[in-house]
């Protein structure tokens, strides 16, 4: 008899830049790790030799709205293709730091660029080869919520700004936005984290949100 497919799980990470999402990536592998999962911790842009390559385009040249929407779904094709779809059918656990809601949230909230053809590449990009007709999306998106101006607080000398770092309140509060409206759209997805209290805080919601799934 043949083997059932083993399960993989896809989670995302996701909030604006500061929230802190980054400081609990480490935290939730051993969880998943302890309990005898093959973990896979990766990020976007990046993940793969060409993504991350991708990944340094976006963060330091200057482009236009539709160059850099483009590079971060081609960077997401290639770290689909060659890391994310083997990996959960293998059955491990992927944790990215960032996945397609970033994109909806920075070039679609952020950058003000047009919803409806974020949402044609999505498709294009993400459509799944084993499942026609549906696409590749996080089994749950952990989403870190904090106020920007905290966010910019906590970013302030931690480390050198990349282009969107550098970039207004007025900007991350728009990309907020963008990740409200994508987590109202989906509710059962989201969990939204309250990032504005202490670490050992942050991490127990997280273990409420895995404990309440049964992960
Ligand atoms: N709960 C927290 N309270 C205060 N500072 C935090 C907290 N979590 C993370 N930080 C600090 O805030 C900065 C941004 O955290 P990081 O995890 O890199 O955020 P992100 O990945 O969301 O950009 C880092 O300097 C980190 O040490
Ligand atoms: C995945 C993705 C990230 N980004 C941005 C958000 C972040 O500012 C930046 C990289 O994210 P991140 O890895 O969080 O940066 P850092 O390593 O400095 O914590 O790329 C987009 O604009 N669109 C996207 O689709």
């Amino acid at each position: 008899m043949s083997q059932p497919a083993p399960t993989g799980l896809f989670l995302s990470f996701e909030g604006i830049d500061g929230a802190g999402k980054s400081s609990h990536i480490a935290g939730i592998a051993e969880r998943f790790r302890a309990a005898g999962r093959e973990v896979v911790t990766t990020r976007e842009p990046g993940g793969t030799p060409l993504a991350e390559s991708l990944r340094e385009l976006v963060l330091h040249q200057a482009m236009d709205p539709l160059t850099e929407a483009l590079l971060v779904f081609a960077a997401r094709r290639d770290h689909l293709q060659q890391c994310i779809e083997p990996a959960l059918a293998r059955g491990a656990v992927v944790l990215s730091d960032r996945y397609t809601d970033a994109t909806f949230a920075y070039q679609g909230g952020g950058r003000g660029f047009d919803l409806a053809l974020l949402r044609t590449l999505e498709g294009w990009v993400q459509a799944r080869a084993d499942a026609p007709g549906r696409l590749r999306q996080p089994d749950l998106t952990l989403w870190f919520d904090l106020a920007p101006a905290l966010a910019a607080e906590r970013l302030a000398g931690a480390r050198a700004p990349d282009r969107f770092e550098a970039l207004d309140q007025a900007f991350f509060t728009r990309v907020r936005e963008g990740y409200a409206a994508r987590a109202a759209a989906e509710p059962q997805r989201f969990a939204r984290i309250e990032a504005n209290a202490p670490r050992e805080a942050v991490a127990a919601q997280i273990a409420r949100v895995l404990d309440a799934r049964g992960l």
